[in-house]
């Protein structure tokens, strides 16, 4: 479990905990000076080995969960490729140029991986709508909303919704094509032509709004994590069933 000081990783290192057919056997943060897991208040009594450096992890792990940061996961999930371990990666942040590496890596090491921007169920449902609608409504603004710690913007979810718009839709300048912005990235991000607004607010968790219009109408369709909790059946399934396979897929939608 990569990341387990953090909100997704401590959470995600008390679902493998909980599941009796799990074991958590490693944890790994870069920063924490924790020899154990069970010296973290929150998972008194656990004896699960800490390590705080890739090249001194020594494990008998078969899945690499990895909530970490964008800058480490790349180099995480090659280490857990390169020694045989499924990664199962939520981390988002990753280049186009990262992924397809890691993904020609996994084939050549026959192990099994996935990388999921958003492991909860409304998210991949969110994800799959807009690409449906976006057959009928090329005009499309994504907004994603998120906790203000949040430090990758937009969300992995958000282009990974755009990415999936793109696959149905025609590259499109939406809006007027004399339009100034009296306040440089009023429009927000753009990709392929639509719009990607990221939303940071403390009180907030995960939330993605994608707002299709077209003459005389509008259709919005929307997805909330209101707690991480949300995304836990999501991991599970994915560390139950990656071993199973021998690429890295992307997307929780192809384990489903
Ligand atoms: N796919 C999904 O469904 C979801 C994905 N995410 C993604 O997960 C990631 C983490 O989010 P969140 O938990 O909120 O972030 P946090 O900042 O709470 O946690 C990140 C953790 O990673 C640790 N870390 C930093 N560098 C390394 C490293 N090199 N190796 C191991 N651990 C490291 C940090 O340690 P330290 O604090 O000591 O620096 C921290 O504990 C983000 O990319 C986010 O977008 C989040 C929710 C759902
Ligand atoms: O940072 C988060 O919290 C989340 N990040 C992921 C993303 O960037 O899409 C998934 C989810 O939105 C929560």
């Amino acid at each position: 479990m990569a990341g387990y000081k953090g909100r997704m990783g401590s959470t995600a290192a008390q679902m493998v905990i909980d599941n009796p057919d799990f074991e958590l056997v490693g944890v790994f943060d870069a920063r924490s000076q924790e020899q154990n897991l069970g010296e973290d208040d929150r998972f008194k009594g656990q004896d699960v080995p800490a390590f705080h450096d890739l090249n001194l992890i020594k494990t008998d792990a078969t899945v690499w969960i990895d909530f970490t940061i964008p800058t480490a996961v790349y180099e995480n999930a090659k280490f857990a490729l390169n020694h045989g371990i499924s990664p199962v990666i939520g981390t988002t942040g990753m280049t186009d140029e990262q992924v397809k590496d890691l993904q020609a890596l996994a084939k050549e090491k026959k192990v099994g991986g996935l990388i999921a921007p958003n492991f909860g169920i409304s998210a991949v449902l969110l994800m799959q709508f807009a690409q449906q609608a976006a057959k009928y409504f090329p005009d499309v603004e994504i907004i994603e909303m998120h906790h203000d710690d949040k430090i990758d913007s937009p969300s992995g979810t958000a282009i990974s919704t755009a990415k999936k718009i793109a696959e149905v839709r025609q590259p499109k300048q939406q809006g007027n094509p004399d339009a100034t912005e009296t306040i440089p990235g009023a429009r927000g991000a753009e990709y392929e032509g639509m719009r990607i607004h990221a939303v940071r607010l403390p009180g907030l968790v995960a939330h993605e709004e994608v707002m299709f219009g077209g003459p005389g109408e509008g259709l919005t369709i929307r997805q909330d994590s209101f707690d991480r909790i949300s995304f836990m059946t999501g991991v599970k399934v994915a560390v139950e069933k990656v071993n199973q396979y021998h690429e890295l897929f992307v997307g929780l939608e192809n384990l489903l």
